[in-house]
């Protein structure tokens, strides 16, 4: 007798979790995949076919450019006038810019991706020490934070270092491989962000220090990934769209390409340019802002040609002692009233822990206009 429909869904769900948890025993993450020789790839990592099919909507897309924006002599009173406006352009029409000449020496980006190509690369042993799901440890490595909640898995190992709740980390407890490179890079992007969120509070009209002073700059955590050559990259994506939680994202690529922003409906390449940063605007801004920067929604193609490597450092604010963030208040007025509840950094982290990485979590907090 044939089976009805909801024992073969059920049948076909509780396969999808066995291959996971078989996934998951090896510790080797997609790495490990790659290095087994694979010609195909799992079935839980293909796009659901819905998804596929829609992707044909939209064309390659290279008439449009994330805005890239010249750091350079930025204390000039002019020159920084300009960088606020062409800052304040960019978060509000793309949530997305590049920026050059920050000051940053090119041998700390390449030193910190050679250190993590280094880390994914190393002896397995070494790197399952780090293996764990607990995101209350400050240096983890995996694969797929959201591995039991999306719809596919991605293609795409990681290590994260997270400063989240300490704005702090020892060097020995950083791996080895990659110690000092990483001390370095750590100590220099910080410094950006701090730059990066005075032009922000300039480019919302607030005095330089607002977001500062809101400590935006706080709570850090990098995600260092990897991406190995896929066989099949156009059954799976290496990041599925999402947009992110923090306040802001610096991120630094490498040059093989593959990062992309929606805008107009359409998949952006936001192309390698070496020596840059991008910059993105997270939720937590866009709703620190009401609305007046955006936090859009970006994916990382899976690709042929790897390994890919990235790092992405988020600045998600002062979660503990928990502290109240909502609307900046100097933003709000008759005409602007707020969008969205008052939050802690924990309960947006939470709530991003708690569904799939591609459904945002922002409508969670958006308050109900009644006109
Ligand atoms: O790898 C990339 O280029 C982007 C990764 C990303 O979007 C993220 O970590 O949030
Ligand atoms: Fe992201």
């Amino acid at each position: 007798m044939s089976k009805s429909l909801v024992e073969q869904t059920s049948t076909k769900h509780e396969n999808r979790i066995k291959e996971l948890t078989a996934f998951e025993a090896t510790k080797s993450g997609v790495k490990g995949l790659v290095d087994s020789g694979i010609l195909t790839i799992p079935k839980i990592f293909i796009r659901p076919q819905d998804e596929l099919d829609e992707e044909s909507k939209y064309g390659p897309s290279f008439d449009s450019h994330v805005p890239i924006i010249d750091l350079m002599e930025i204390e000039t009173v002019e020159k920084r006038k300009e960088i606020v406006n062409l800052v304040k352009r960019a978060s509000k029409d793309w949530g997305f810019f590049q920026v050059v000449n920050h000051g940053i020496p090119m041998n700390v980006l390449h030193d910190m991706l050679e250190g993590i190509r280094m880390f994914h690369e190393q002896d397995n042993l070494k790197k399952q020490e780090l293996y764990s799901k607990d995101h209350k440890k400050k240096v983890i490595y995996g694969s797929n934070v959201d591995l039991y909640r999306s719809g596919a898995a991605n293609w795409r190992d990681s290590l994260t270092i997270s400063m989240m709740l300490s704005d702090f980390i020892e060097p020995e407890e950083l791996p080895e491989i990659c110690r000092n490179s990483t001390i370095e890079y750590m100590d220099q992007v910080t410094k950006l962000g701090e730059t990066l969120f005075d032009i922000l509070s300039e480019g919302l009209s607030l005095k330089r220090d607002h977001l500062r002073a809101m400590g935006c700059a706080k709570g850090r955590s990098f995600v260092c990934h990897y991406y190995p050559p896929c066989p099949e990259p156009h059954l799976t994506l290496g990041t599925s769209k999402h947009t992110d939680p923090p306040f802001l994202t610096i991120l630094l690529q490498d040059q093989i390409g593959g990062l992309q922003v929606f805008r107009e409906n359409k998949w952006i390449d936001i192309r390698p340019v070496n020596g840059s940063f991008v910059v993105n605007i997270g939720d937590l801004l866009q709703m620190a802002s009401n609305d007046e920067f955006k936090s859009a929604e970006h994916r990382v193609l899976a690709n042929k040609v790897g390994p890919r490597i990235s790092v992405a450092c988020f600045f998600s604010g002062i979660a503990e002692p928990a502290k109240i963030y909502g609307p900046i208040k100097e933003l709000i007025s008759e005409e602007k009233v707020p969008l969205y509840k008052d939050f802690t950094v924990l309960d947006y982290v939470n709530n991003f822990y708690s569904r799939p990485m591609d459904k945002s979590g922002l409508d969670d907090f958006r308050l109900l206009i009644i006109i």
